[in-house]
């Protein structure tokens, strides 16, 4: 693993430096393997980011949109991360309808929904159970309880390593989420932090010793690159 540290002046700046490195690593993945997989974070840091990746003239056909994690709402629900994204992004562009690999939410099981997901991924990567596919890139943002994706502190979710995909827990409302070890399989894993309120989580998270399941992002220990981008105000007093 590759761990990169960025303190960026401003969200714009932010915002900036992620859309560069997202397209850098569409174009290589192209180049190299005729297509691009990535997933998507939720939360409102991403998007102003997906709004500026849907000004960009990309080969949409060549690119799959996951997500990393997903409110138990249907798309429609105001909290839904698929509807933020294709808000801002997706119905912008002229991306195939079958490259937008959404979470299913409306089974009324989010294990069942779980399972359904697992099985569109290994299918898609075509792989057995118990394999964890390499996307391209995954997109993470952090909570201030340094949580990523939905792996919330102290949650079960933290324990699952044999899937790809598990149900969260933030207080007491089910998520559908990756897995810590199906994160960490990704070729490039970017998280996008800002704001001051994240700046006790990220000194934790950067800590050489803490309790990882106090501190979830610690999870995050990718095989390939790990890039931190930060904004001032969330990293300018992380020693780098
Ligand atoms: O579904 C979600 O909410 C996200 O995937 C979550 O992990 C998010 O990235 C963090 O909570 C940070 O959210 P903000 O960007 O809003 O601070």
């Amino acid at each position: 693993m590759t761990r990169k540290i960025e303190v960026l002046p401003d969200q714009k700046a932010l915002i900036a430096r992620a859309q560069e490195l997202i397209l850098s690593q569409t174009n290589a993945a192209i180049a190299q393997r005729g297509k691009f997989t990535i997933a998507l974070s939720g939360g409102s840091t991403p998007k102003p980011l997906y709004e500026a990746i849907a000004t960009q003239n990309l080969p949409w056909d060549k690119i799959h949109v996951f997500w990393g994690d997903e409110r138990y709402v249907p798309p429609d629900h105001p909290d839904s991360n698929e509807g933020m994204a294709r808000r801002a992004w997706l119905d912008r562009v002229d991306i195939p309808a079958a490259n937008i690999h959404a979470v299913p939410t409306t089974e009324g099981d989010p294990t069942v929904s779980a399972a359904k997901y697992e099985k569109e991924l290994q299918e898609f990567f075509n792989c057995q159970p118990g394999e964890f596919p390499a996307l391209d890139v995954i997109l993470l943002g952090m909570g201030d309880d340094a949580h990523t994706a939905s792996l919330f502190p102290h949650t079960e979710a933290l324990k699952v390593r044999d899937r790809l995909i598990t149900v969260g827990n933030k207080d007491g409302n089910p998520r559908i989420t990756f897995t810590y070890p199906f994160i960490n399989a990704a070729r490039c894993v970017i998280f996008v932090v800002a704001g001051a309120n994240k700046k006790p989580a990220l000194t934790q998270v950067f800590a050489p010793e803490a309790d990882n399941s106090t501190y979830p992002s610690r999870l995050i220990q990718p095989q390939g690159e790990l890039w931190w981008l930060l904004d001032a105000a969330a990293g300018d007093e992380i020693k780098l």
